[in-house]
């Protein structure tokens, strides 16, 4: 007979010990003793516990994993079940976790993913369970829920410990999370489908701005085949000449003259019509296809500039979008180099459009591929300016052409106060470094008066006009038609 048992020191220390139990017997077979054999198995104990830790816990956040995920959840479905109430299944996604593994390497990233399973960890009880899922996924289980809302004041503390700023060694960095939730066993009796369905609403919640959180929903099914369908073809959109280029005017404010023009990609997809790039762009760079079509973006739109320089309307300018992967000195610059060359096209009436977020994610990299561009006298202008975070301090050390001013600042600039302190804000501080300041999202004749009062050079907007074709606005800046605003072509 032979068993573990628990043994305790004088000083109440419980420590566990292997206890064999011999029987002795006479020479007639009758049992006369017996001998307890007691053995250490401290040492023993410690490495079955150690490869319990490893094969069940995340070595990274020290959070339960997928595996020992996969059984909590089986043994809470079992509990929910019996008592007859209910479960719910928290599928968390960092949003940009990849652009700063990306950008800042491997070491931030890894230090990132176990500050964030710190917060997620901290925003549940301990009763309920947070695992790590796998690369930057994480889940929470939360038994006897009776009433689902009541899991929203959890998704929202998750997303409120999330969205503060990350401090790691060498970097602050911004993230919010995605968050879908599925219930058992409303949403799903199998464990795969809660699983894929509270993931399938995770995806829902990236698609709709990230930095939210969405209920599993039946509909959701139906979007999970379309971005598989939709990816499918995506993959063959370049090659079927489906992409094509529009442009949006952006006009000098005070005196209405077109000075330059914004290149926006358009998807014309044979059978499901335009789809809008808020749709498709996404899945580009989740796919790494954003470099193969962003060069063509960039080549198509030189090759268009040049041809209307050559038409006489020199010196319009071009700005470009740059998507956080082409964003790399070894990647962008050659690529820039090579079109340049191809094309003929003057650099100085180029302009690359950063992102905010991604200038202040890449801070080292942004400095080395803003001088290279300078060297190249091709123009930079700093996009969706004023809903980054970025420190003021940046502005002045890196050599910027023009900042745009967010549409969303614009739009509420009659409404809120504070928008319209910003928006001013921004204007005079851009003066004071000598940089050029572009609004965008102009919408109506308000918008546009306060813009050229307050001093702001340029602006573009549906109330200037919407992007259009090149043929059009080819048509368009030679016969020198009116636009929105009132001047003609020939008055300014
Ligand atoms: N990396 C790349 N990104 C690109 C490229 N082409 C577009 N994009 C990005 O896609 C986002 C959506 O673009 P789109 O639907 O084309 O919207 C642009 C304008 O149409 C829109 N706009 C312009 N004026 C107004 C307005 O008055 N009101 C209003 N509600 N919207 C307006 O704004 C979009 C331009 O935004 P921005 O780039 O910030 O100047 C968008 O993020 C594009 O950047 C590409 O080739 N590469």
């Amino acid at each position: 007979m032979a068993g573990e048992i628990w043994n305790k020191r004088k000083n109440k220390d419980v420590y566990p010990q292997w206890l064999t139990i011999n029987v002795v017997k006479d020479a007639d077979g009758r049992l006369t003793n017996y001998i307890a054999t007691i053995s250490g198995i401290t040492e023993r104990k410690q490495i079955e516990d150690r490869l319990h830790s490893l094969t069940h816990y995340d070595t990274l956040t020290g959070l339960p994993n997928r595996e020992l995920f996969n059984m909590r959840l089986k043994e809470a479905i079992q509990r929910t079940r019996q008592n007859n109430s209910g479960l719910a299944l928290l599928f968390i996604d960092l949003d940009r976790f990849k652009t700063v593994n990306d950008s800042l390497g491997h070491n931030a990233g890894d230090e990132l993913l176990q500050q964030a399973a710190a917060h997620v960890k901290q925003s549940v009880r301990e009763s309920d369970l947070a695992a790590r899922f796998g690369g930057d996924e994480f889940t929470v289980i939360l038994e006897n829920i009776t009433d689902p809302q009541k899991t929203q004041i959890v998704a929202q503390k998750i997303i409120q410990a999330l969205s503060l700023p990350i401090n790691l060694r060498h970097h602050q960095v911004f993230i919010s999370p995605s968050i879908g939730i599925a219930f058992y066993p409303s949403d799903a009796i199998e464990i795969e489908e809660l699983i894929k369905n509270a993931d399938r609403a995770m995806y829902t919640a990236k698609c709709e701005g990230r930095n939210t959180f969405k209920f599993y929903s039946p509909g959701m099914n139906a979007t999970a085949l379309e971005r598989l369908t939709l990816e499918t073809q995506l993959r063959l959109a370049l090659a079927k000449n489906q992409f094509v280029l529009n442009y949006q005017p952006q006009i000098d404010l005070p005196s209405g003259r077109i000075v330059g023009v914004e290149a926006l990609i358009r998807w014309n997809h044979p059978e499901f019509g335009p789809v809008p790039p808020d749709r498709f762009i996404p899945l580009l760079e989740e796919t790494n296809l954003i470099l193969p079509v962003g060069a063509w973006a960039l080549r198509t739109g030189c090759r268009q500039l040049r041809e209307w320089h050559r038409l006489g309307l020199y010196p319009l300018r071009l700005a470009v979008n740059i998507s956080v992967r082409q964003y790399r000195l070894d990647h962008l610059v050659p690529l820039l180099d090579t079109i340049i060359g191809e094309t003929q096209v003057d650099p100085s009436c180029l302009e690359l459009e950063i992102t905010e977020s991604i200038m202040i994610e890449n801070l080292e990299a942004t400095l080395q591929i803003f001088e290279a561009l300078h060297a190249r006298r091709i123009r930079i202008s700093i996009d969706d300016f004023g809903t980054g975070y970025s420190s003021l301090s940046y502005l002045q050390r890196l050599p910027i052409d023009a900042l745009k001013i967010d549409r969303s600042f614009i739009q509420n600039i009659h409404t809120s106060a504070s928008d319209m302190k910003i928006t001013k804000a921004i204007i005079s501080l851009a003066h004071s470094l000598g940089i050029k300041v572009i609004a965008e999202g102009i919408e109506n004749a308000q918008h546009l008066g306060f813009l050229k009062d307050a001093r702001c050079e340029e602006g573009q907007g549906y109330f200037i006009m919407k992007a259009m074709p090149a043929p059009s606005l080819t048509d368009r800046l030679l016969r020198r038609l009116p636009d929105r605003t009132g001047i003609h072509d020939s008055e300014r």
